[in-house]
């Protein structure tokens, strides 16, 4: 088609049956609320406004602090680079009810937050799925925010434009702080937010009630009932990623998990035996290196499934958002995009979760028609890691 026609770069849209709606749900005044941006098979033709792709300018901050750049640079730099950029759903668009969904919990990397893997959550949403991508309060995502309970806010008219809010930035490594006590700590922070999030969605799912501090116009009671409650995986990047193998050793309502390439440093010893469930890695050519990958292998033993591809060309940025959002020459300064182009790289990684999410969830769907990319056969896909190994054969008996 015309150049025209097409954004030179934008985010993709989902390829999947359904049409993808978003909105965002914060509980408590607290901290310790969840707080999720939930992607969603919406109902057709419901007009709906586009939203901005980063909600807030906060972020902005955060990011450039995350990036070790001079805020105010950093801030011009992201709002005249991504300031304009729309999220490729329908924002507070009507859920479509009348079915069970399968649901995914999705947790995001160090340094990101909840709107940055959109392309991966719209994708796995218009293939008919429920997906709450959270957003961590242990200071690894750049920027969050919760609303603090102002006193006496009955007495004050509409909320301000920023009622109580209270914003989190990324907690930084001290000189000469051990790096695995913190990323322990957050793990563990990062897993009770997965599970409460799942508790959450499915308070919803019998029809309870639920207060949305933020004031937005989606009707939560259309849920009802629409969460098909044994077909529950969790999914992440990086950090992300860890937090998902973490989070299906503590609770079995998970049915199996994807990490896309995990970053395994945050796990502690005793997660290596006590993740039962199938697990699907797919890692970036890139990032990987030995004692990462040798950490996975960990996680394999007898009688469980455990499955690993790379995507040949990709980074680790190949799986967030930002990887659209560059011409080629920016995008291979930064890292953000590898030899292979964005769109097939995310494919790949896509369609390969989709084929193990209806393996591992019994779903009932064509997904399996890419079950050869799980097993790394396809173009720009290999099995395993491209890492070399030490040879794990036991030393020759004397
Ligand atoms: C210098 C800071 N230093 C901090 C430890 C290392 C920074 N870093 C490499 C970066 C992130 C990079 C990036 C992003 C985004 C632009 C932009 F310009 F496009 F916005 C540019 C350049 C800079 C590639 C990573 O942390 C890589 N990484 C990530 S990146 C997740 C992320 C964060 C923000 C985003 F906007 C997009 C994606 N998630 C993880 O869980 C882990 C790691 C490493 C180990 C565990």
């Amino acid at each position: 088609e015309s150049k025209s026609s097409t954004k030179l770069y934008g985010i993709p849209e989902g390829k999947g049956p359904y049409s993808v709606g978003c909105t965002d749900l914060m509980t408590d005044y607290t901290i310790q609320g969840s707080f999720f941006r939930l992607y969603y098979p919406s109902q057709n033709g419901t007009s709906s406004e586009e939203i901005k792709w980063i909600p807030r300018k906060e972020y902005y901050r955060g990011l450039s602090d995350f990036l070790n750049m001079y805020r105010m640079l950093g801030e011009t730099f992201f709002q005249y680079y991504v300031g304009s950029v729309t999220c490729p759903a329908k924002w507070n668009a009507a859920f479509k009810p009348g079915e069970k969904y399968p649901l995914i919990i999705f947790s995001h990397g160090l340094g990101a937050f909840r709107t940055i893997y959109s392309a991966i959550c719209i994708e796995m949403a218009s293939q008919g799925f429920i997906v709450a991508a959270v957003e961590h309060r242990d200071k690894s995502s750049s920027a969050t925010y919760y609303h603090k309970e102002n006193p006496g806010c009955e007495a004050q008219e509409e909320a301000t434009e920023n009622p109580n809010e209270e914003w989190i930035y990324y907690r930084k490594l001290k000189r000469g702080e051990q790096e695995f006590p913190l990323r322990n700590q957050q793990l563990q922070q990062r897993t009770e937010e997965c599970i409460k999030a799942l508790d959450l969605i499915l308070d919803i799912n019998n029809g309870n009630h639920v207060v949305n501090v933020l004031s937005l116009n989606f009707d939560w009671t259309l849920l009802k009932e629409s969460i098909d409650t044994d077909r529950i995986a969790v999914m992440g990047h990086s950090f992300g990623a860890a937090t998902a193998i973490k989070t299906l050793s503590k609770d079995a309502r998970f049915k199996c998990g994807i990490a896309l390439d995990a970053w395994m440093l945050p796990l502690d010893d005793e997660v290596y035996s006590s993740v039962e469930q199938p697990l699907l890695f797919i890692n970036s050519e890139k990032f990987q290196w030995v004692s990462n990958v040798l950490k996975m292998k960990k996680l394999y033993s007898t009688g469980k499934i455990r499955k690993m591809i790379t995507i040949k060309g990709s980074v680790h940025q190949s799986f967030p958002d930002f990887t659209f959002l560059s011409g080629n020459f920016v995008g291979k300064i930064f890292k953000l995009k590898g030899e292979i182009d964005p769109n097939i790289a995310i494919d790949i990684s896509n369609k390969a979760s989709l084929a193990f999410l209806q393996k591992h969830l019994g779903l009932k769907k064509d997904f399996d028609q890419w079950d050869a990319l799980v097993d790394g056969k396809g173009h720009n896909v290999i099995p395993g890691t491209n890492i070399d190994l030490p040879s794990t054969q036991p030393e020759s008996l004397e």
